[in-house]
């Protein structure tokens, strides 16, 4: 469910929201797009959340539909969660509480007391959490387990440097992902899934974690490998797994504690990505400013003049030369131009003054005409 704080941000004197079947733009959570045709007439799809492994961003890109999501507006939830969870790995909270609620009599106060021997736990304090990806979660959980005084080590070849920044540089970081699982008595990912990361965690990964070790997977399914992790829970290499994704096999086990993917599921966080979401759809179809994609560059001009051509291109040369050759057919004036890529697709935006319909339906067809142009939008101001 998307928080309604999200759709508020649509007014209703310019939006009308779930009243057609050809939407300019769907703002989703994690439902699977894979299976979904999303017609042309949508120009973005934003996600309310982190993981986009729910929507084909190939298709996406090459239908010209803009894909966002909302980097770190749950992060603070999964950490949160996080924590929970080390410590339900560590102290008996569930059987205690379960062995506390038999007890009757007048003397149930002894009887807890005589008992509690059979529960005690371990503490956090001092043992080593190895952190796989130091982005909007893992960076939050590296400070607060940092906190619980627990050695830290982190792992992310590819950390932005917005993240680095964030980092205490008291956190080593492993060199590599074997020196992470040798040292760790926690392991717990935050990546993304892709392609790259499937099966990341596998047999031989989890034969070079530390013997009793716990893993906690709150990132995706695949990245961590089913069999493998059977195998590893079966023979006691590892103690736990911990994970908000969950499959037969995995829910029955003994050694398992599996949430129903609530990572991201409190109040506070869904509406922030619905809010993040909603405005940054609004900012894209009200001025085509592109920021939070996943699929294309970040792109933004400030919109001063009347009129705004965007147009979705492939990122080949002299696209911007074959633009503006049609523009100067028209004798149109360019007030403003920009031009980005990111891998296979590329962004331009041109403002100028105004352009009748007339005009502007031709050249729309004109440069649409362009083979490598995949689509043309223009917005008008207000
Ligand atoms: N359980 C939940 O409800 C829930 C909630 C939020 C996010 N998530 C999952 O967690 C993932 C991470 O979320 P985030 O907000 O921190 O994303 P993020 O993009 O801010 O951070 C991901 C980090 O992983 C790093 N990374 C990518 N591949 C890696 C690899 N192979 N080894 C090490 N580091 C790698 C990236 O460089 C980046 O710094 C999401 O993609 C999503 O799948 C789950
Ligand atoms: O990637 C995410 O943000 C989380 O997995 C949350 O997914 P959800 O929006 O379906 O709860």
């Amino acid at each position: 469910m998307i928080a309604p704080e999200g759709i508020e941000e649509f007014p209703k004197e310019i939006y009308s929201v779930n009243k057609t079947d050809k939407p300019n733009a769907l703002l989703i959570r994690s439902q699977d797009m894979h299976k979904t045709h999303f017609g042309t007439s949508v120009l973005a799809i934003a996600r309310a959340g982190a993981g986009v492994n729910n929507i084909p961003l190939l298709e996406a890109s090459s239908n010209g539909t803009v894909v966002f999501n909302t980097p770190g507006s749950n992060a603070n939830a999964v950490k949160e969660l996080i924590i929970a969870m080390l410590i339900l790995a560590t102290r008996p909270v569930f059987s205690s509480i379960q062995w506390a609620k038999k007890l009757n009599g007048a003397d149930v106060s002894l009887q807890t007391e005589q008992g509690k021997n059979h529960f005690a736990g371990t503490e956090l304090n001092k043992k080593t959490i190895g952190i796989i990806g130091l982005g909007s979660v893992g960076s939050r959980v590296a400070r607060a387990t940092a906190d619980l005084g627990m050695r830290v080590i982190g792992y992310d070849p590819y950390i932005s440097v917005e993240h680095a920044w964030r980092l205490s540089s008291d956190i080593p970081r492993a060199r590599n992902l074997s020196e992470l699982l040798q040292k760790s008595d926690y392991v717990t990912i935050h990546i993304p899934y892709t392609e790259d990361n499937q099966d990341l965690i596998a047999t031989n990964e989890l034969s070079e974690m530390k013997d009793g070790a716990i893993l906690l997977n709150y990132s995706r399914w695949g990245i961590v490998n089913e069999q493998a992790v059977i195998d590893a829970l079966d023979s006691h290499k590892i103690a736990q797994y911990i994970t908000d994704f969950s499959s037969e096999r995995v829910i029955n086990h003994a050694n398992t504690i599996v949430t129903p993917h609530i990572g991201g599921t409190t109040l506070e966080a869904e509406i922030n990505g619905a809010i993040m979401a909603a405005q940054t759809l609004r900012k894209y179809l009200e001025t085509g400013n592109i920021v939070n994609s996943v699929n294309f560059p970040t792109v933004e001009m400030a919109f001063d003049s009347n009129f705004r051509i965007t147009l979705i291109h492939q990122n080949v040369p002299n696209m911007v030369g074959k633009i503006t050759t049609i523009l100067a057919r028209y004798n149109i004036n360019i007030d403003n131009m920009i031009n980005r890529s990111r891998e296979k697709i590329a962004y331009t935006m041109i403002d100028t003054d105004i352009i009748t319909e007339e005009v502007f339906f031709d050249l729309k067809t004109e440069l649409g005409n362009i083979p490598e142009v995949i689509r043309v939008r223009e917005i008008r101001k207000n």
